[in-house]
């Protein structure tokens, strides 16, 4: 199976529980809840991406053959003197549909922990160590279980309360970002506060300057 890859850096997490920890991000083009094109935003099932996933021509984008090729990759951005701790990010666009059981084995070969970040539409294959799920109003949820629960808040139709019986560790609910990222943030903070089930999570990358 061939990878179509969008960029591969890295960084540190910025959002959610793991949040400040190193790791290689790994965007995976296209998604399926839309196409990328400023153009069909409007029309989209997820119309709030701050993400460019699509084609291949990021830093360390490109087309990989392999499940090898791959992993060599993502291990060539990880620096040389640190040998532990190595974490891979891969999101997109939405990774899984193209994640498979053959990158997850080349990935945990090359000795990194795998998380994953996917809108909950597909079910994923085993192995991943970390999987953060990000379900979006009007798309099927797939996905019932998992590490992290990370909801973009506030959406229509996609309210806190439908997610808490889901087996997920940490339930998270983070400021949709736009024209209205201040007064979406004022109400994450006092939905946390009036619901402790759920806990803030910060683009913190963003207001860091890093990628
Ligand atoms: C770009 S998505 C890629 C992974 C996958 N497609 C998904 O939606 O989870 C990565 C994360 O950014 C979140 N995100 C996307 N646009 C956002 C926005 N405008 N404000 C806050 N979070 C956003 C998503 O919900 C998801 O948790
Ligand atoms: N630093 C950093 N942290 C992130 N956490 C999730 C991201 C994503 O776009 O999936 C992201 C990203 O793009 N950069
Ligand atoms: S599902 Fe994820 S990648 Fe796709 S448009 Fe929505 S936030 Fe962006
Ligand atoms: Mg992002």
């Amino acid at each position: 199976m061939t990878y179509s890859i969008k960029e591969i850096f890295y960084t540190l997490q910025g959002e959610g529980r793991n949040a400040g920890r190193a790791a290689v991000f790994c965007r995976f083009a296209g998604c399926n809840l839309w196409t990328g094109r400023e153009t069909d935003r409007h029309t989209a099932t997820c119309r709030f991406c701050d993400t460019d996933f699509v084609g291949t021509d990021g830093t360390g984008g490109g087309r990989f053959a392999d499940a090898a090729d791959l992993a060599a990759a993502v291990e060539a951005v990880w620096p040389a003197r640190a040998q532990e701790a190595r974490l891979v990010v891969l999101t997109g666009g939405e990774p899984l549909l193209q994640v498979d059981a053959a990158l997850i084995a080349a990935l945990h070969a090359a000795g990194f922990e795998i998380a994953v970040e996917t809108n909950g539409t597909i079910a994923p294959p085993d192995g991943i160590d970390w999987l953060c799920v990000s379900p979006k109003a009007g798309a099927a949820l797939a996905v019932e279980k998992g590490e992290e629960l990370k909801l973009v808040f506030p959406q229509a139709g996609a309210e806190p309360a439908q997610f808490e019986h889901l087996a997920f560790q940490h339930f998270l609910l983070q400021p949709m970002d736009g024209p209205d990222q201040a007064a979406n943030t004022e109400k994450a903070v006092a939905f946390c506060m009036a619901n402790p089930l759920w806990r803030l999570s910060l683009q913190t990358h963003k207001f860091l300057g890093i990628r």
